[in-house]
C-alpha cells in the first residue's frame, strides 16, 4: 500500500482555507482531514457539517472526516450530504458499532474506527473485517500540536497483524506528533495512512512539507 498524506485543517488558517486546501492539493496531499469536535467527548468544540460542506466545495480529494463527539449516528446523514468520504468514529462513544459502521456505509461513506491511546485494540477485533479504515490514535484527542505517544507504535504493529488476520484491506491510519522523525516507525509497524496538522502548516514551506513527509516514510536505511 503507497503511503498516503492527509492533511488536518485543524491546524491551517481558517480565515484562508479555501487557499490551504489547494496548498495541500497543489503539494500532493491524498485526503482532507477534518476533526470535528464537539466539546464534550474531547475538550474542544471545532466544526460541524456546513464547513465540511464549504471544504466539498474547494477540491476533488477525498474527505476523511474524524469524528470527536458524543452519539456520533446524530451527525452521519448530515455529513453524508455535505459530501464526506470516510466517516470515523470513536470506539469510546459507539456502543452499537457494528450498527454505526454499516449506516456509515449505507449512506454512501466508507466506514472508519479509532481508538483512543489508552483503548485496547481488541474492542475492534469483532469488526475489523467490517472495516474501510482503522485509526490509531498517537495522541489524546482534542487539539493539534502534541507530542507523539511512542508506545503507538507498539499499537499500530498488532493493528497490522489483526487486519491481516481478519483478511481487511482496510486503511491504517495513525493521527497525532506525526513528524517527519514519528512517521518512519510507524510506516515500518504497517501503518499506511498519516495525518499530519502542525508539521505542514506550521512548516516554513508547508507544499514542500507534505513531499518530504512522503519521502521520510520510505527511507530504507
Ligand atoms: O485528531 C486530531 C486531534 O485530536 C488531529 O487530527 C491531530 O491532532 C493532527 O494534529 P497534529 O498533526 O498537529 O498532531
Ligand atoms: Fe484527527
Amino acid at each position: 500500500m503507497p503511503t498516503k498524506i492527509a492533511p488536518s485543517i485543524l491546524s491551517a488558517d481558517f480565515a484562508r482555507l479555501a487557499d490551504e486546501i489547494a496548498m495541500c492539493e497543489a503539494g500532493g496531499a491524498d485526503m482532507i482531514h477534518v476533526d470535528v469536535m464537539d466539546g464534550r467527548f474531547v475538550p474542544n468544540l471545532t466544526f460541524g457539517a456546513k464547513v465540511i460542506d464549504a471544504v466539498r466545495r474547494c477540491t476533488a480529494l477525498p474527505i476523511d472526516v474524524h469524528l470527536m463527539v458524543v452519539e456520533p449516528e446524530r451527525y452521519f446523514d448530515d455529513f453524508a450530504k455535505a459530501g464526506a468520504n470516510v466517516c470515523t468514529i470513536h470506539v469510546e462513544v459507539s456502543p452499537h458499532l457494528d450498527r454505526q459502521l454499516a449506516r456509515i456505509k449505507e449512506l454512501g461513506m466508507q466506514a472508519g474506527a479509532t481508538l483512543n491511546p489508552a483503548t485496547p485494540l481488541v474492542t475492534l477485533e469483532e469488526v475489523a473485517r467490517d472495516l474501510d479504515l482503522l485509526l490509531i490514535m498517537s495522541v489524546n484527542p482534542g487539539f493539534g500540536g502534541q507530542r507523539f505517544l511512542e508506545y503507538s507504535v507498539d499499537k499500530i504493529a498488532r493493528a497490522r497483524r489483526m487486519l491481516d488476520a481478519a483478511g481487511s484491506r482496510a486503511l491504517l491510519e495513525v493521527d497525532g506528533g506525526i513528524t517527519r522523525d514519528t512517521i518512519l516507525r510507524c510506516r515500518r509497524a504497517g501503518a499506511d495512512t498519516f495525518v499530519a496538522g502542525n508539521a505542514i502548516f506550521a512548516a516554513a514551506d508547508p507544499r514542500a512539507e507534505i513531499a518530504a513527509l512522503r519521502n521520510a516514510s520510505l527511507e530504507t536505511a
